[in-house]
C-alpha cells in the first residue's frame, strides 16, 4: 500500500500544475511553496482545517489573488487573470453559488456557454437534462430550493464543457441524496477527461469522490496521497480529522 507524503506529484506540461506557490497578505504567509498537480481526467481534493490556505490556493489559480512567489500552469502555460479562464477552457463554481437569481434557469445555463460558441440555448438545455434540472428551466433561479440552485451553477459551469474545472466546497450545505449525486457528476465528468480540483470540508464526499487528496495546514502541504492513505496519516489525522472529529474548526 502507497502511503501518503508531501512529494510533489511533478508533471508541469499537462493539466493544471501549481509549483512553489506563496500568497503573503501583508505580514501574513497564508501559503507557502505549495505545489500541486491536476492530471487530466483527475478528481484532487485540497482539504484542511480552517484558515489552512484552502480558498487562497482556490484564489491563487482563479487568478484572484497574486502569488508572492511560485508559478500556476494549464498545459505548461501560465493560467492568466479570471477574464482569461473561460478562453482556456477553465470554468468553477463558487462558494455562495454566483447565480443570478432574477434569471431563468436556462438563462443562467446560457451565461456559461463561452461568447462566440454556436447553438448556446441547445446547449444548456442539454446540460439542464443531463443534472435533472430541464423541468425547471423556464422558472426564476431564486424560487429554487437551495440544492437546485446549486445545480444550476454546476451546470453552469459544465456547460463550457471546461477541461478545468474548479469547485469551491460544492458539498456545502446540501444533504446526503444530492452530494451522492454530485459525487456522481463528478466522476462522469472526471471520465470525460477533465481535471477537477476541489476545495471541499465535507470529508465523507472527499474520500469517496477523489482521486488525490492534497492536505494544508497552516498554508504548507503536509500530505498528499490516495484518500484512504491520507485519511490513515497521523499528521493530517492531527492536523484536520483530529480537529473535524473534535468540531471541525479551530
Ligand atoms: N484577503 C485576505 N487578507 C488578509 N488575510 C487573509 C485574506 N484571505 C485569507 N487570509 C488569511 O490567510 C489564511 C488562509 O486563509 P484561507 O481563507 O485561504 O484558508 P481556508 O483554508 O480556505 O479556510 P476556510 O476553511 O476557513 O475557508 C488565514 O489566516 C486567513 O485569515
Amino acid at each position: 500500500m502507497s502511503r501518503a507524503t508531501t512529494a510533489p506529484t511533478a508533471r508541469a506540461d499537462t493539466g493544471l500544475a501549481v509549483r512553489g506557490l506563496t500568497v503573503r497578505f501583508g505580514g501574513l504567509t497564508a501559503v507557502e511553496d505549495v505545489d500541486l498537480h491536476v492530471d487530466d481526467g483527475e478528481v484532487v481534493a485540497l482539504i484542511g482545517p480552517n484558515g489552512a490556505g484552502k480558498t487562497t490556493v482556490f484564489n491563487a489559480v482563479c487568478g484572484l489573488v497574486r502569488p508572492a512567489r511560485g508559478t500556476v500552469t494549464l498545459d505548461g502555460r501560465p493560467l492568466g487573470p479570471t477574464a482569461g479562464l473561460t478562453r482556456r477552457g477553465v470554468a468553477r463554481t463558487l462558494q455562495g453559488l454566483g447565480v443570478f437569481p432574477g434569471l431563468t434557469v436556462l438563462e443562467n445555463v446560457v451565461v456559461g456557454v463561452p461568447a462566440g460558441e454556436p447553438r448556446a440555448h441547445e446547449r444548456a438545455r442539454k446540460e439542464l437534462d443531463v443534472l435533472g434540472l430541464g423541468e425547471h428551466a423556464a422558472r426564476p433561479v431564486g424560487a429554487l430550493p437551495y440544492a437546485e440552485r446549486a445545480r444550476v451553477a454546476l451546470a453552469r459551469a459544465l456547460v463550457a464543457r471546461p477541461r478545468l474545472l474548479l469547485l469551491d466546497e460544492p458539498a456545502g450545505g446540501l444533504g446526503h441524496d444530492d452530494i451522492a449525486a454530485l459525487g456522481r457528476v463528478v466522476r462522469d465528468v472526471a471520465a470525460r477527461g477533465t481535471a477537477v480540483l476541489l476545495v471541499e470540508h465535507h470529508v465523507d464526499f472527499v474520500m469517496g469522490v477523489s482521486d488525490r487528496v492534497v492536505v494544508l495546514d497552516f498554508g504548507h502541504v503536509i500530505a498528499v496521497g490516495a484518500p484512504q492513505d491520507v485519511q490513515r496519516d497521523p499528521r493530517v489525522e492531527e492536523a484536520y480529522l483530529g480537529v473535524a472529529a473534535a468540531g471541525g474548526a479551530r
